[in-house]
């Protein structure tokens, strides 16, 4: 990788020895494909919350984002109810997948199998300064489709 890289503390839990650690699949992939720590079979419209058997010291500054894979997502419905799923800085606990199956069909996981990808993001924090008014625009209140569809 020819760019900056910031480096993040994992520890391994116990059930999550002898797996592979998160990584890059490619040298320009934007995400480390994560893997599961177990075996489970999601139903379909099920979801579970699948251990890593990780956990994470991210720097402040930073946060981690849950993505789902989208091979996974084409070919078997599986995704994040939560997408991005958003790992703080300051947290310690084991990081977890949320899997759900928007598929007709119970999905299979196997610990070991790469179920997620993990993409490390700077994060802005944000100062709320309380006014009366706010400032004038072209598109004012409006929103939700107000631009319309399609061009021309
Ligand atoms: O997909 C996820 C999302 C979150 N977390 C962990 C890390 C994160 O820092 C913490 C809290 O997540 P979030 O803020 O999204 O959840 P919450 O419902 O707001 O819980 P809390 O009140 O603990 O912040 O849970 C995961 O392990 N996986
Ligand atoms: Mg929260």
């Amino acid at each position: 990788m020819n760019w900056p890289a910031v480096d993040i503390q994992v520890k391994r839990l116990p059930h999550g020895e002898g797996l592979p650690l998160p990584a890059y699949a490619t040298a320009g992939a934007a995400g480390m494909d994560v893997v599961s720590a177990e075996d489970v079979t999601l139903a379909s419209m099920g979801r579970h919350a699948v251990a890593t058997g990780l956990a994470l010291a991210i720097p402040e500054g930073f946060e981690v984002q849950v993505r789902p894979r989208s091979g996974l997502a084409l070919k078997h419905g599986i995704s994040l109810p939560n997408t991005p799923g958003t790992i703080d800085s300051d947290y310690r606990g084991e990081l977890k997948i949320i899997l759900i199956n928007l598929g007709t069909e119970p999905f299979e996981i196997r610990r070991g199998d790469r179920i997620a990808q993990l993409v490390v993001a700077p994060v802005q924090i944000g100062n709320l300064v309380e006014v009366g008014e706010l400032d004038e625009t072209v598109r004012g209140a409006g929103g939700f489709g107000s631009t319309g569809v399609r061009v021309g």
